[in-house]
């Protein structure tokens, strides 16, 4: 399909943010198509983190426009704002998950929310709570029992899984993932890509993720946005990526490490 006829999820024009005089975005645009696995990359300080920080609402930008879903994500219409947040799941990079609840616990925290919201999910009692948190954690890969562990009980790949559980807690259209991969072995992170492409897969997740890991995107992410000179440079696929004349982009995707991911990819 063109990118013409597909859906676009996320819609970004003219996004601007600084910090005093530190200008970190500047025009910067972007569309996300519904169903697909986006990797963001871009050198350190490009200013990863604030996108997707910037596109849930926990940046504001100094400038610019962003529709999520058809909806203006910057409205003040603060009832608009709280429907559209309970239609996207986020994953911190350390999970961020509540120590001092298990990981079940943590799941069913947005299912609280949006029962003190009101929504018409205000009637789930504590039972079908429970059994939708661990519907989710059994979708992240974990096993049964994590449910009944707390946080600092689990290995740093399953708090990975228990951050992404929460993130699919409410049944999102749009997951956001900031750097998914970070700190985990290269088996567990290949595990974990396999789990986000079949879970977009399966359920037609968009997936908007953040990375610095060239297999995560080989193994998962069907286009590659690059940010750069304070935009978004250039986005496509990873073939379309390794014709990009551009020097960061060229060193990124030819580099030494870009070959072994490409060779470990052809595996
Ligand atoms: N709350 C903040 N206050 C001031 N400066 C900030 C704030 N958040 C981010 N920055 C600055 O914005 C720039 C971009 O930060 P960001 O964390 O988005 O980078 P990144 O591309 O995700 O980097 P990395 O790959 O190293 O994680 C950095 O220079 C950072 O210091």
């Amino acid at each position: 399909m063109s990118g013409a006829e597909r859906e676009v999820v996320i819609r970004l024009r003219g996004i601007r943010n600084q910090f005093g005089t530190q200008v970190v975005h500047d025009g910067l645009d972007l569309d996300v198509y519904r169903g697909e696995v986006l990797g963001v990359v871009g050198g350190s300080g490009t200013g990863k983190s604030v996108l997707l920080r910037t596109i849930v609402g926990l940046q504001e930008p100094a400038a610019g426009e962003i529709e999520v879903l058809g909806v203006d994500a910057r409205t003040h219409d603060e009832d608009k704002r709280q429907a559209l947040r309970r239609r996207w799941g986020v994953m911190f990079q350390d999970g961020a998950l509540f120590s001092s609840l298990t990981v079940r616990e943590n799941v069913e925290v947005p299912l609280r929310d949006v029962a003190a919201g009101g929504a018409e999910t205000a009637r789930l009692d504590d039972e079908t709570r429970h059994a939708l948190a661990d519907l989710k954690i059994a979708l992240s890969g974990l096993p049964p029992f994590a449910g009944d562990k707390y946080p600092s009980e689990l290995s740093g790949g399953m708090r990975k899984r228990a951050g992404l559980a929460r993130a699919l807690a409410l049944d999102p259209d749009i997951v956001f993932l900031d750097e998914p991969t970070a700190g985990l072995d290269p088996i567990g992170a290949a595990e974990f890509d396999r789990l986000i492409r079949r879970l977009s897969r399966a359920l037609g997740l968009t997936v908007f993720m953040v990375t610095h890991d060239l297999d995560s995107l080989h193994a998962c992410c069907d286009r590659i946005a690059v940010l750069a000179e304070k935009k978004v440079l250039v986005t496509g696929t990873m073939a379309e990526m390794l014709e990009v004349d551009h020097p960061w982009v060229h060193e990124y995707f030819h580099g030494p490490r870009a070959r072994a991911a490409l060779a470990s990819a052809a595996e």
